[in-house]
């Protein structure tokens, strides 16, 4: 209860929300109008730089480490009663209709519709975003790499399953920059058409990874039934929800978007299970403050080999968030290393820690510095 007690009346709380929205709306349009306002600023850099023959030839209108930023102080100086992080949500929004005043975003993500990847995508990227399906992995990356998209979205780890071999092994051959990392909890379902009884269902159908996830809660519960992977959890939605006998593990934008019903809900076999997916873009993006930097990096093989690549972060006390390990595919028994730590690569530290794998490394391929995940 607050000091002074709130005498208001029904009608009068509703006259004050009402003259509040009033304020709010007006400000979200100053705002609005302040965005287009940087918009042209930027555009008349570019158009500056092309005049005096420098490289600018594009205008980036999306600035990921100063939404990063904007998104930080919302959650740091929030005095509630609403959590941070819904706050944020919501200004993730304007900002999204914000950037979108000049030009959508043109977002790739693995699809089809009702896929995790495009609930992550929209997470990231607010609904103003245009979120375009892809097929595969490889034709996000293919869609970006040409031009007709701004950014990818691709997942890259699970909690309970590991790393996205596909996605590692893309950055490979991509000349292509992680712009950003999204976290999500994963929460599976088992899904059917309306009124499929049980024992109509023959197949359960679903991304391997999340017949994965699922495994003991699959033995405990349908030990006899076929369990069949397929390209992705919105395509087991699609089928369970076109062919008959078929039932689906996916989460509920796929239940939502093809009107299944849930079975099941929940059937994930740890509770905290979370997916990480990476933003891919075509610029690399600058500090933000807080900041994780990703590069593959192959060692000669020699003894020792893994202990010198990891010595330098020692030394300099820079904390690593993940390393894996992927064949070279050039050579038989050698491998590559994917590392991320934190800080960026404009960090003097992080420089110095660079210059020194260079020379105990045959490969070494800094795949970006993006910001740390807010949301
Ligand atoms: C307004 C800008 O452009 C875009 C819109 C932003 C916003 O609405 O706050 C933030 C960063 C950019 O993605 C900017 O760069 O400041």
């Amino acid at each position: 209860m607050a000091e002074h007690e709130d005498k208001r009346t029904l009608d009068e709380v509703r006259a004050d929300i009402d003259a509040i929205d009033r304020e709010v709306q007006e400000l979200i349009s100053r705002r609005a109008e302040c965005a287009q306002r940087v918009a042209a600023i930027k555009l008349a850099e570019v158009q500056a730089a092309l005049e005096a023959g420098e490289g600018e030839t594009e205008v980036v209108y999306y600035r990921p480490e100063r939404e990063a930023q904007v998104l930080r102080r919302i959650i740091e100086r929030n005095r509630g009663p609403l959590a941070g992080e819904t706050v944020a949500h919501i200004f993730r929004e304007v900002m999204s209709a914000c950037l979108a005043l000049e030009k959508p975003l043109q977002v790739a993500y693995l699809g089809p519709e009702g896929t995790f990847t495009q609930t992550a995508a929209i997470k990231h990227f607010g609904h103003a975003a245009i979120c375009v399906p892809r097929a595969t992995i490889d034709s996000v990356f293919d869609q970006v790499e040409s031009g007709e998209c701004n950014y990818g979205v691709v997942p890259v780890e699970n909690s309970t399953e590991g790393m996205v071999s596909h996605t590692l092994d893309n950055f490979m051959d991509s000349g292509l920059k992680i712009a950003g990392e999204v976290e999500l909890a994963i929460a599976h379902h088992l899904l059917a058409a309306a009124h499929t009884p049980r024992e109509k269902i023959t197949r359960i159908c679903a991304h391997q990874q999340a017949l994965a996830q699922c495994r003991n809660w699959l033995d405990r519960h349908w030990p006899d039934i076929e369990r069949v992977a397929v390209s992705s959890n919105g395509e087991a939605a699609r089928m369970a929800a076109q062919t008959p006998g078929v039932a689906a593990i996916a989460g509920e934008t796929a239940a939502e978007l093809y009107g299944l019903e849930t079975l099941a809900e929940h059937i994930e076999d740890y509770a905290d299970n979370t997916t990480r997916f990476l933003i891919i873009g075509r610029d690399e993006v600058p500090p933000s403050g807080r900041d994780k930097t990703s590069i593959i990096v192959s060692s000669r093989n020699k003894p020792g080999a893994l202990f010198l690549l990891l010595d330098p972060f020692r030394k300099a006390g820079v904390s690593l968030t993940r390393i894996d390990t992927r064949p070279s595919r050039t050579e038989k028994w050698a491998y590559v290393f994917f590392i991320e730590f934190e800080g960026h690569l404009q960090d003097p530290n992080i420089a110095a820690i660079i210059a020194e794998l260079e020379e105990q490394s045959i490969l070494l391929k800094p795949l970006g510095s993006y910001p740390r995940a807010v949301l």
